[in-house]
């Protein structure tokens, strides 16, 4: 598995990312700085971090999604390459227009840090097909601009479409449909606002974000 993590002046969870693709996928990840203008040849998966990309200035990530590094981010989502965005990563993504939406300052205007339930609403996208479809989940959060917003008709189309992978089980942050991640049309790039990464080692009081990039791994070995 060559992966590669995208970092972002300001990214401060691009390292807790490493540790976890190195620990799941059993090969350290390629660091790639964000004004750099190729990615590396053969990549399998590609995550942006979380964190504050130039100081949330402006609006969370808009600043980062149009980093050099991003025309290859999107012209790699573009080829079918797996794409995870969490947090920061979610709001670059929504940002550079790979994800609909935007995820707006919480309701309440708190910044939220705890672990919350999401609820596997699409246990058959690449990232989500060791989950059971309806089961509950604990994965940490951590954000002050998580609040998921779009229209009525990209919302109905988004359930539609099964393409809200994770739902928070009780309000976490105002989002609409109390939606915490999507995919694209093609599934292949997810956004989410809960961190995976922080859930991956006993240590870390839950391993329910491992499955994640174990069935990334073992999605894209069944169809190499
Ligand atoms: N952990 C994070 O990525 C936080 C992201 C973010 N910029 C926010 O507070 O909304």
């Amino acid at each position: 598995m060559n992966s590669a993590v995208i970092t972002f002046p300001g990214s401060n969870c691009d390292r807790d990312m490493m540790v976890a693709l190195r620990d799941v996928f059993g090969k350290a990840p390629t660091q790639v700085w964000h004004r750099d203008t190729a990615l590396p040849d053969n990549l399998d998966f590609i995550a942006l971090p979380g964190g504050f990309s130039y100081g949330d200035y402006l609006r969370s990530g808009a600043m980062a999604a149009n980093s050099p590094i991003m025309r290859e981010v999107k012209a790699a989502a573009e080829r079918g390459v797996p794409v995870l965005g969490v947090c920061n990563g979610f709001q670059v993504l929504t940002e550079a227009g790979l994800l609909p939406g935007a995820l707006m300052r919480n309701a309440g205007q708190h910044f939220v840090c705890r672990d919350v339930a999401l609820k596997v609403e699409n246990a058959q996208t690449l990232f989500t097909a060791a989950y059971e479809a309806g089961e509950t989940i604990t994965i940490p959060v951590a954000h002050h601009d998580g609040n998921y917003f779009a229209d009525e008709a990209t919302l109905d189309a988004l359930e539609g479409d099964g393409r809200v992978v994770f739902r928070y089980t009780q309000a976490t942050n105002g989002s609409r449909r109390d939606i915490a991640g999507i995919v694209n049309a093609g599934g292949n790039v997810l956004g989410m606002m809960p961190h995976p990464e922080r859930a991956i080692d006993p240590a870390h009081g839950g391993t329910d974000g491992r499955r994640l990039f174990q069935a990334v791994m073992e999605g894209l070995a069944a169809t190499a």
